[in-house]
């Protein structure tokens, strides 16, 4: 596979995506891949309107539970690297192996939602999406660049870095219907990537993700629709469902926004998947209509999106 990196963005066309917001993920990894896997076989073939679903979307740690202990329990080696060959069918990942063949099999881009990777050369543990093309080519990753350290007292203390270790790269591709920014979970809370995704041509952002209780309530909602209309993308973020039983309770809400800012497809927090069609036309209307993408004041204020590592 040769890099897209500096390729001009393709044409934003007309595409359907699903999202899975997954349920009953366990402490047992073969249960909840298989779980994933028959969820991605379910949303292929059962969209609720018309024409085939083109990208599938999974939420962020699908195969383990989430929590600083579980993740290096659950990492598998991947060794991708961006933009570089990938030898997906001799893999040491079985979620890797999952991903890639259930992808070729429905003949959609899935998202991988995010997985404990281990990096062999120095052991760092890292929260990363994985992506693949209809066949099964695993085409691009994000490693979380921010990683989620919280304590507001009472509610809720959370530490990734406890076992974690924070990318420090930036990531989209290219498919034949839209170029797709990529991050995860917290990403959101830092707008300059988003901003950097959107400046380099990116349609849709997509970052799978679990916010909890205290968090989701107040803003979910509001920072996917901010930083759409920020940016005048599609933005969406997919969970898992919530499960009270588990040590972590996800805020489940998995959401599409459009460019405009408007909420276009949402879960609640039980398990179910969501589809969409994303319309080019919305896309266009909203940067025609507010034209701030033509309007930016680089004499004033720098363009944050240069000089990134990609
Ligand atoms: N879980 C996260 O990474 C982020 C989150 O829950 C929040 O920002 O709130």
């Amino acid at each position: 596979m040769s890099s897209i990196l500096n390729k001009a963005a393709p044409a934003l066309r007309p595409f359907k995506l699903a999202l899975i917001q997954l349920g009953n993920v366990g402490a047992d990894k073969s249960v909840n891949l298989k779980h994933a896997r028959d969820m991605v076989l379910k949303a292929a073939s059962a969209p609720t309107t018309g024409s085939k679903v083109d990208l599938i979307i999974l939420p962020e740690c699908f195969n383990s539970p989430y929590g600083h202990t579980h993740f290096p329990v659950y990492a598998e080696e991947i060794g991708y690297k961006h933009g570089e060959e990938y030898d997906v069918e001799n893999t040491q990942s079985e979620s890797v192996k999952m991903l890639s063949e259930v992808a070729k099999q429905t003949g959609t881009w899935l998202i991988g939602g995010t997985i404990p990777e281990r990096c062999p050369a120095t052991n760092n543990v890292y929260n990363t999406c994985t992506v693949y093309s209809p066949t099964g080519a695993l085409v691009a990753s994000h490693r979380k660049v921010h990683l989620f350290d919280i304590d507001i007292p009472g509610k809720i203390k959370f530490k990734e870095s406890e076992t974690l270790t924070a990318g420090n790269t930036h990531n989209y591709f290219d498919t034949e219907f839209a170029r797709i920014g990529l991050g995860i979970c917290y990403d959101i809370r830092f707008p300059e990537l988003a901003m950097t995704s959107a400046r380099k041509g990116c349609h849709l952002l997509v970052y799978p993700a679990a916010f909890n209780l205290t968090t989701g309530p107040l803003h979910w909602e509001l920072l996917q629709r901010a930083r759409a209309i920020d940016n005048q993308v599609y933005f969406t973020m997919c969970s898992v469902a919530r499960d009270l039983t588990a040590g972590y309770h996800a805020w489940g809400h998995s959401m599409v926004v459009d460019p405009m800012g408007k909420v276009i497809a949402q879960a609640e927090e039980d398990e179910k998947i969501v589809y969409v069609d994303i319309d080019p036309e919305v896309f266009d209307y909203a940067r025609d209509g507010i034209p701030v993408t033509k309007q930016r004041r680089f004499d004033v204020y720098p363009d944050v999106s240069q000089g990134v590592q990609q």
